[in-house]
């Protein structure tokens, strides 16, 4: 870690658990979302979306996603736009998760670590994700960059898309972890990195963690619920809630004892409220899912 962050990723997320709880609002500006919220789809559309995301969030829920995508589909502008509402969201205090989805050859990916994770880039989030389908050791020089900066990830393990379970749900030949499915791999994968860090503690929670969707049966992903991985809690990025179809109050049932890592993320079922409808969304999100027993 610099001399810069005091904090890792993990004690930020800790924290903005007990303070505000677990619910993740997603900043996915869909073109019939601005269209509804009397936005252009435009670069300008989508900076001003973005930022009043962060006004209804602030002083309410402590996690926020951008999703990249819709702030690349308008370019250079769009990137701009995405510029501004990061630098908005941090000084706002938020725990921002980028959710690029950056994956490639070792010496590749770190170029999109730095351009994510850097302090000081105008890109800066808190932690940004990751995909493993390079092999999870691509990521790894990624993976210590992050920690070294007090920074996160989240490393896809088992995604909430249908068409996704075929790969995640195959059985590894070869390598340390053969006879793992590739989701479990990720997941063992990822707990191994965080117990191997300095500050590890099994009280701690790690500043690596995975993306597994609400939406489905871990064991038919081969992951095994009953029992942690050793080490820190793993931070569980659980998408699939509200318009995906999975209820916050069946989070411990869906991820047993993965749910004291779990990031509740919701994109369209707060957005849907629309730009008067989305502080009282936010506030009975989180007011829900502040109850959670996990
Ligand atoms: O990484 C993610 O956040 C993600 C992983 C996954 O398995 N499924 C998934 O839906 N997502 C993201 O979560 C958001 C979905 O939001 P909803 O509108 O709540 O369904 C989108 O930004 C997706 O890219």
């Amino acid at each position: 870690m610099t001399a810069t962050e005091t904090t890792t990723f993990g004690d930020r997320l800790e924290q903005a658990f007990a303070e505000r709880g677990r619910l993740c609002v997603g900043v996915d500006p869909h073109a019939s979302l601005l269209d509804a919220w009397g936005l252009d789809d435009s670069a300008a559309g989508v900076r001003e979306f973005g930022l009043r995301v962060v006004d209804a969030v602030y002083g309410r829920a402590g996690i926020l996603k951008p999703q990249v995508s819709f702030f690349e589909r308008h370019g250079a502008a769009g990137f701009a736009a995405l510029e501004r509402v990061l630098a908005r969201a941090r000084d706002a205090g938020l725990v921002v998760i980028g959710d690029a989805k950056r994956g490639d050859i070792g010496s590749t990916v770190e170029a999109y670590g730095e351009a994510w994770l850097r302090p000081g880039s105008p890109l800066e989030v808190d932690a940004v994700t990751l995909s493993p389908y390079l092999g999870l050791g691509s990521l790894a020089s990624t993976l210590a960059y992050a920690a070294e900066r007090g920074k996160g990830a989240f490393v896809l393990a088992a995604t909430s898309n249908p068409e996704a379970a075929a790969l995640q749900q195959a059985v590894l030949q070869t390598s340390s972890r053969a006879g793992s499915t590739v989701a479990a791999a990720m997941l063992s994968g990822v707990a191994a990195f965080n117990a191997a860090q300095p500050e590890a503690s099994a009280k701690s929670t790690g500043s690596m963690g995975v993306v597994i969707g609400a939406t489905l049966r871990l064991e038919d992903f081969g992951i095994d619920r009953q029992s942690p991985p050793d080490g820190p809690v793993v931070p569980v990025l659980a998408p699939g809630y509200g318009a995906q179809g999975a209820r916050p109050a069946d989070t411990k049932t869906i991820f047993g004892a993965l749910a004291r890592g779990v990031i509740v993320s919701e994109s369209r079922s707060v957005l849907g409220a629309g730009p008067d409808g989305i502080v009282d969304a936010v506030s009975r999100r989180v007011e829900e899912i502040g109850g959670l027993d996990v």
